[in-house]
């Protein structure tokens, strides 16, 4: 689905040749500062290889309409985005973005309880903490429905317990709808449970596989 070749940015990151799957989980692992956040953003073209290029479907992102590639590929961020409002609206802000329609409070609710979260729709965004802050943000993302979810740490501020209950459920929902995963994570555990492949991205030596 992705082809990554001869990619240089800036002394961030080197990568000679890298395929990432569709339909299938990667998780990208490797040190702090590696560039692992820097190759997600490359991948829904929030930035631009130096040198190199990026093939995505079999055509070159730089021949790709950003904001239509953006509808299909979907990033989540380190920090969660947040809009002013409260809970309804941010998720739906998601739904506007893609273009989709808005969705019934009902389907909100089963998204809440996706993402384990126990809020009201009502509530302002302002009181959540990170960690829900962090699953709001996912359960917008999931209710997009785009093709390759690109999740940055999505469960670094949560516990354990939460994080195995909404992996297992995501990973559960993304496999059944064929969904293309690439997440970036510091978990032991999370490459070893749901990875059909890990990439690890460590600091330019140009031997990144
Ligand atoms: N736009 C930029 N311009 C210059 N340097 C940058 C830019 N963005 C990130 N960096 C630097 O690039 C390096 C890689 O950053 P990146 O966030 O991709 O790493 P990471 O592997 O995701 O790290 P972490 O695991 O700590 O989140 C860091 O040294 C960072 O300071």
């Amino acid at each position: 689905m992705f082809h990554i070749k001869n990619l240089r940015y800036k002394d961030i990151l080197y990568i000679d040749e890298l395929k990432i799957e569709e339909k299938q989980v990667t998780c990208i692992i490797g040190q702090s500062g590696g560039g692992k956040t820097t190759l997600l953003k490359m991948l829904n073209h929030m930035l631009s290889p130096d040198q190199g290029e990026i093939v995505y479907k079999g055509r070159s992102l730089f021949e790709w309409n950003p904001i239509a590639l953006r509808r299909e590929v979907v990033m989540l961020s380190q920090q969660p985005v947040m809009f002013e409002g409260n809970i309804r609206e941010n998720l739906n802000f998601g739904r506007i973005l893609s273009e989709k329609e808005p969705l019934d409070d009902e389907k909100l609710k089963e998204a809440l309880k996706f993402v384990c979260l126990q809020k009201k729709l009502e509530d302002d965004v302002e009181q959540l903490s990170g960690g829900e802050k962090q699953r709001l943000a996912l359960a917008r993302i999931f209710l997009m429905d785009p093709e390759v979810f690109l999740l940055d740490e999505p469960t670094s501020a949560l516990d354990k317990g939460t994080e195995e209950k909404i992996m297992d459920a995501f990973i559960r929902y993304s496999k059944e709808k064929e969904k293309t995963v690439i997440m970036v994570t510091h978990s032991d555990t999370i490459p070893k449970t749901y990875a059909d492949k890990v990439i690890t991205i460590n600091k330019p030596t140009g031997d990144n596989q």
